[in-house]
């Protein structure tokens, strides 16, 4: 399969190095790297399939000034919910490409862990369950695809599982202990579907890979960039410190400014989410902010 890579941040090489093992595949991003079959973004756009790495929150802007059109199929990596708009990433891409066109790759997944070819399990969603099973047939042997037509469902779950994690590493950060972080992800799930099902999620979708599988991963271990922001704030840091010193993207952070403001337009009970909210922009107490979760 002929395919390009756009973004080359840490999932991105991760991805292009999996999906190396059996296609044909180049990367492109707007930092040159020095990376084998680097390519122009007019290579890369040339090819059939795209894997699009790009952050959420940079998406639309990278697709308004520099996608072109020419019959490809898109495998979106991101996990993230836009926070300008509140807009999922499937909403911002299907402003460019027909749904039938899409697929979106989640669940538990390091990108370190990728590139050393450890075994992994991933979901490829898509509306064109066909495309899923195209994409997931040209995974390598070392990860294994699921199938799935639920794309509201895995995109919430990845994008979620990122603000439960900022909680659990303040869980972790504070010493609150293993039955605390327990309970903070068992809620943190509840959480999550109560959200999807606002927006036509299937339930069961949070018991999949790309639900509970990326919640488990991303909340329990320092590997995670949004775990490594709740430690943060655990330790009194401000949030332009934990990201200056984090130096990678932490998508929970602009993830839960953007549930924020959807909970507070459709009323949706967020308690885990507000909280991570208020201790990321209001700078409230994390100690508080367990005290009112727990009260
Ligand atoms: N790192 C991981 O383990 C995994 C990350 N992801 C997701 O992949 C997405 C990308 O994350 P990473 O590659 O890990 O981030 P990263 O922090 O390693 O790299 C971010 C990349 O985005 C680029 N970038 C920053 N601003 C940009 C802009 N305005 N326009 C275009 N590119 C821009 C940077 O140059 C950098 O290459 C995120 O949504 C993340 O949640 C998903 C699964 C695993
Ligand atoms: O999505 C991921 C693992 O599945 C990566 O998590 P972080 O962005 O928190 O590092």
């Amino acid at each position: 399969m002929k395919m390009a890579v756009i973004g080359a941040g840490k999932w991105g090489q991760a991805l292009y190095h999996a999906f190396s093992q059996d296609n044909d595949v180049v990367i492109y991003s707007r930092t040159p790297r020095e990376i084998e079959h680097f390519v122009s973004l007019d290579e890369a756009l040339e090819r059939e399939y795209l894997v699009m790495a790009i952050p959420a929150q940079f998406v639309r802007k990278w697709m308004e000034e520099h996608f072109e059109d020419r019959g490809q199929k898109i495998l979106v990596a991101a996990k993230g919910i836009e926070t300008s708009t509140g807009a999922f990433l499937n909403e911002i891409y299907t402003q460019f490409v027909p749904e039938d066109r899409l697929a979106y790759i989640s669940g538990p997944s390091f990108a370190t862990e990728v590139q050393q070819s450890l075994p992994t399990a991933l979901m490829i969603s898509s509306t064109n369950l066909a495309l899923a099973e195209t994409f997931s047939a040209h995974l390598p042997s070392y990860i294994k695809g699921y199938v799935d037509d639920d794309v509201v469902g895995a995109e919430v779950s990845g994008a979620y599982k990122n603000v439960i994690a900022i909680a659990s590493g303040v869980c972790d950060g504070l010493g609150l202990g293993n039955n605390a972080r327990a309970a903070l992800i068992s809620r943190g799930l509840v959480e999550m579907a109560r959200f999807g099902s606002t927006f036509g999620a299937r339930t069961e979708t949070f018991l999949s890979l790309g639900g509970a599988g990326d919640l488990f991963l991303t909340a329990s271990s320092k590997l995670s960039r949004n775990y490594r922001v709740g430690l943060g704030l655990a330790e009194g840091k401000d949030m332009e410190t934990i990201l200056e010193e984090l130096g990678e993207v932490a998508e929970g952070v602009p993830t839960a400014r953007a549930l924020h403001k959807i909970a507070q337009e459709k009323k949706i009970y967020l308690p885990i989410a507000e909280e991570v909210y208020a201790m990321i922009e209001e700078g409230k107490d994390p100690h508080e902010s367990v005290h009112d979760l727990l009260g």
